[in-house]
């Protein structure tokens, strides 16, 4: 008689951040929304977050950013893994352990991040066995960003960012960002850009060829001339400090900058490993921003790392 299958005792899924090669930004939309043209990278700057069943519903944050992460229901994890409980019609509590690297209210996408991780720790950890569209589903209700976060890669959002399509790249990417812990608001940022573009008649945004071609050859020259955000002048009129960031990052041998989604986030393309290395010594020489860490891209969207299945 072969052993009974025992659920998983504890999921543990790892998830990347993410920064805008190019964020598109159209009219606001009669849902308070703007309609995006967006292509999402992936970089191995990564949260985990460890989902175990539990006497009581709960979250414990660990890490350097801990402190500015709420651990009650509106984290945006637990509020994920509430959504699977609904969804698959499971009533087990469980307690998310979120192992957190990625700045919060950075731009990057932290907390679409924990909750992309949290669909899949949760779906895993009880086996409800969701399909890709019912987790599509509930990652574009938890926020605009968080179905890119399953995915990964390389991707094109529209719509408001949440429908994402893969992208065809050749080889990896070596970025280096610049830190600000003072953080930016996603919605401030949009109304500030909303203010700043009052007076222009803003098209449909569609995508650059230049960007495919660049990511399609691997070409990190071409990708350099193709970085380009929607949201910086926005960003750098809330947080002039950016402005001051990018010019030094430039000077020090950046390929190119641009402000990471909604900031306060300044990320750096650097030519390869050694450059990014070079470029975060120079730029935490210069004390210019709160920290400088180096990343690569593409890097895989959220993804199980162990079952702990030992009871
Ligand atoms: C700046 C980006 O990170 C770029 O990828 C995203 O557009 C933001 O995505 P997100 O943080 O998941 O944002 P959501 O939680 O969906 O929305 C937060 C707020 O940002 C603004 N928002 C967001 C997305 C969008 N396409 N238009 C918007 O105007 C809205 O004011 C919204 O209330
Ligand atoms: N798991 C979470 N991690 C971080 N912040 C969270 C989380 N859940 C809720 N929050 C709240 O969301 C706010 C925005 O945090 P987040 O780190 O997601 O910003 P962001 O990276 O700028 O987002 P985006 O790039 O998607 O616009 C935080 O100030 C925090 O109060």
């Amino acid at each position: 008689m072969s052993a009974p299958v025992l659920p998983p005792r504890g999921v543990s899924v790892r998830v990347p951040a993410k920064v805008n090669l190019e964020l598109r930004v159209g009219p606001r939309r009669a849902d308070g929304f703007h309609s995006l043209s967006t292509v999402y990278h992936a970089v191995d700057l990564t949260d985990s977050v460890l989902a175990e069943p539990a006497d009581e519903w709960g979250i414990t944050v660990l890490g350097p950013y801990a402190d500015r992460v709420p651990t009650d229901e509106s984290n945006l994890a637990m509020r994920a893994a509430r959504m699977v409980a609904e969804i698959g019609g499971v009533d087990e509590p469980v307690h998310l352990t979120i192992d957190k690297a990625i700045p919060v209210a950075g731009g990057m996408a932290g907390g679409s991040a924990d909750a992309a991780a949290a669909l899949v720790a949760c779906d895993a950890l009880w086996q409800t066995e969701l399909s890709r569209t019912q987790l599509d589903e509930a990652a574009a209700e938890l926020g605009s960003d968080v179905p890119f976060l399953l995915t990964g890669g390389t991707a094109l959002g529209s719509g408001r960012g949440e429908q994402v399509v893969p992208v065809l790249t050749q080889g990896s990417f070596h970025w280096v960002f610049a830190l600000h812990h003072d953080g930016l608001s996603t919605a401030a940022v949009y109304a500030e850009c909303d203010r700043l573009r009052a007076d222009d008649d803003i098209p449909e945004p569609v995508p650059s060829q230049e960007l495919m071609t660049a990511l399609r050859a691997g070409d990190v020259d071409k990708l350099s001339l193709a970085l380009m955000n929607d949201l910086e002048p926005a960003a750098c009129s809330l947080n002039p400090r950016l402005q001051q960031t990018m010019a030094a990052g430039l000077a020090h041998g950046a390929l190119a900058t641009t402000v990471s989604g909604s900031g306060p986030t300044v990320a750096f393309l650097a030519r390869d490993k050694a450059g990014a290395l070079d470029l975060m010594v120079a730029l935490s020489a210069d004390n210019i921003a709160d920290e400088v860490v180096h990343a690569r891209g593409p890097a895989a969207g959220a993804h199980l790392l162990s079952d702990i299945t030992v009871r």
